[in-house]
């Protein structure tokens, strides 16, 4: 399967690992194996859920989410099997549970690290013998759904602190859907502002709103996007409170986003390194060889990085007290 700009079910992103993870994700909707999405906050797990709904045999049928970290401990069995009537203080009415809900469709369990290690044995359980009992129940009711769950925690490190079922992780690891975080297509970051701000701009308040400028785009390609495509939705609509007359600059973005910037880090980076290159060169008197071994670089890196940061050997005669200072 190839995709294109405008992916289904709205998702958007060019990039090779983005994209080649959603094909996947489709190849593998056609078989009736749990899939299991793992991604940083915000990266498109609940959309590629229903994107996998969507392309299944069972497309037909319900899509039903738990978040499995949003109920308490004391909640979750119910909610996913369902009880009687009277099975407990305050159960009313009978509750058929969301894997009944799911029947004939896709469950999905989102931030399934969180479930506890008691609910995780119960939906292993239910998974294996495709039944659930509702609680104060003694009939099991056949159910005939696929799961999909999705993480934000790393399994691997759950499963070694013994948090996490290594039956339950082996059942559900079948196929691996693994979300790229933003920073690392940044390549999209742009094409995903434009999707976020054309209904935006369709409004009359944000009719009049352009594009970002120079300095705005460098804001958003090099923030670091720890709330991945949230994040930059969220930054997009902030931008639409008091939206701004033409071109976007980095005064429209949340201020937290161009600190960042205009501290520079990639600049004081640049600094430090041309500072540690003259600091070496003036305690080993300028001796190129021995620089470069204090620095662990080649000799040929060593002159390469001079170059680029302009330091000649003339600059030993223009730092003053040299060696010991470095002059900048
Ligand atoms: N590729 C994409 N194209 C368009 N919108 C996207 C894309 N990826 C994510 N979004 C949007 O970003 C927001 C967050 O996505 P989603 O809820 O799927 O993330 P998540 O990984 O499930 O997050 P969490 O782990 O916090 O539940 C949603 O509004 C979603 O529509």
């Amino acid at each position: 399967m190839h995709f294109h700009s405008n992916l289904p079910h709205g998702l958007v992103g060019h990039n090779v690992s983005f994209t080649s993870a959603l094909a996947f994700a489709c190849k593998a909707a056609r078989h009736q194996c749990p899939l299991l999405i793992v991604g940083e906050t915000g990266t498109g797990k609940d959309e590629v859920a229903r994107l996998v709904h969507a392309h299944s045999a069972r497309a037909e049928g319900p899509f039903v989410s738990l978040n499995c970290a949003a109920l308490p401990e004391s909640l979750i069995e119910s909610e996913l099997f369902g009880y009687e009537r009277g099975a407990f203080t305050g159960a009313g009415r009978s509750y058929a549970g969301r894997f009944a809900a799911a029947d004939g469709g896709t469950l999905f369990l989102d931030e399934l690290g969180d479930l506890p290690l008691a609910s995780q044995a119960k939906l292993l359980r239910a998974i294996e013998h495709r039944e659930v009992t509702p609680l104060g129940s003694l009939r099991t009711r056949k159910i005939d759904l696929r799961i999909v769950a999705a993480t934000h925690q790393p399994l691997d490190e759950l499963l070694r602190e013994r948090r996490f079922r290594y039956d339950l992780f082996y059942r559900l690891n079948v196929a691996r859907v693994q979300l790229p975080p933003l920073r690392q297509r940044r390549d999209d970051i742009l094409e995903l502002a434009a999707h976020f701000m054309a209904p935006l701009r369709r409004t009359p308040e944000g009719a009049n709103v352009g594009w970002f400028d120079h300095d705005a785009v460098a804001c958003l390609l090099s923030h670091h996007w720890p709330g991945n495509v949230r994040e930059l939705r969220n930054v997009i609509e902030s931008i639409f409170i008091d939206p701004p007359e033409g071109a976007i600059t980095p005064h429209a973005l949340p201020s937290y986003l161009t600190e960042r910037t205009t501290t520079g880090w990639g600049d004081e980076l640049v600094r430090q390194e041309r500072r540690r290159i003259l600091d070496t060169l003036s305690a080993t008197h300028w001796n190129k060889t021995a620089a470069a071994r204090d620095l662990k670089w080649s000799r040929v890196t060593l002159y390469r990085k001079m170059a680029k940061h302009e330091i000649s050997c003339a600059a030993q005669e223009s730092t003053p007290g040299t060696p010991g200072g470095s002059g900048i």
